[in-house]
């Protein structure tokens, strides 16, 4: 069944994604039985692919969808819009949860007030991921950030005894959002007297290693649906601190040049 305006054709029906674990995958698949969408396809790869090939698209003008979020430098380095979501498979505004391990209040208490007091907008985020975009390297952005932010960091580290080298272990996805978060919150721990290590794993593993305490910590969960399944999994093992980031978005996202502008123009 040809689709209005031949997308379908022109991209072999095809939704470019990332990771098989991510939850926005999960989201994308739904949206396919949502929109009774039976020819598409979401093709699993990785986030830096998925930005490659959306790149390629763009320079050739070709038509192109991927599954998209934001906050993300893409939306800066190019002229991207989102497709109305009208069934709402995609959830409304997120927000991004900062969880800890049980006992680290205990072990590492000026950390865990860190991480209790970790919060900041969707600029801060977006000037961390665009020096990385740019090519700095995410540890030295997060520094610059730092840096340049003294009065954020002070709220996040008001009343945290410092550190004395103990050990705190983060672990991430490798998604530009959290490469972001993750390293910022690592230098401030740093400078903070704590012995810091990034562990760059999969969805699963990371809810799991903050869940069986073999990670400390993770700023990367995205609420409330996105890591919905992972979350209720894990919930009565792990600790809550709250959003550090408000107003998130998933969805289908396409060059400003494709012609159609929500995902039941893909029927
Ligand atoms: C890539 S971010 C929207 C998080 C996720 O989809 O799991």
């Amino acid at each position: 069944n040809e689709n209005a305006n031949g997308i379908g054709a022109q991209t072999d029906y095809k939704i470019i994604g990332i990771e098989p674990g991510a939850g926005i995958m999960a989201q994308a698949k739904n949206s396919l039985t949502d929109y009774g969408l039976d020819d598409w396809k979401i093709v699993e790869g990785s986030s830096a692919a998925m930005v490659a090939e959306l790149k390629k698209a763009i320079d050739n003008q070709k038509p192109i969808i991927v599954t998209g979020w934001s906050p993300h430098w893409m939306f800066q380095a190019f002229d991207l819009k989102y497709l109305d979501d009208p069934n709402n498979t995609f959830g409304g505004a997120e927000h991004i949860n900062t969880i800890v391990r049980k006992g680290l209040e205990q072990d590492a208490p000026g950390a865990y007030t860190i991480f209790d007091q970790f919060s900041w907008n969707i600029s801060d985020m977006e000037a961390v991921m665009v020096e990385v975009h740019k090519g700095m390297d995410p540890a030295e952005a997060a520094e610059k950030w730092v840096a340049a932010n003294p009065d954020k960091v002070a709220e996040w580290t008001n009343g945290a005894q410092s550190g004395n080298g103990e050990p705190i272990k983060l672990v991430y996805v490798a998604w530009d959002t959290e490469l972001a978060s993750t390293n910022v919150i690592g230098t401030v721990l740093r400078q903070n007297g704590y012995d810091v290590t990034l562990s760059q794993v999969e969805v699963g593993p990371m809810f799991a290693g903050v869940a069986n305490g073999s990670a400390d910590a993770m700023v990367a969960a995205w609420l409330p649906s996105t890591h919905l399944e992972y979350y209720n999994t894990y919930k009565k093992d792990i600790v809550d601190l709250g959003p550090n980031l408000q107003g998130t978005k998933n969805g289908l996202v396409v060059p400003k040049y494709v012609e159609i502008d929500s995902i039941d123009d893909l029927k």
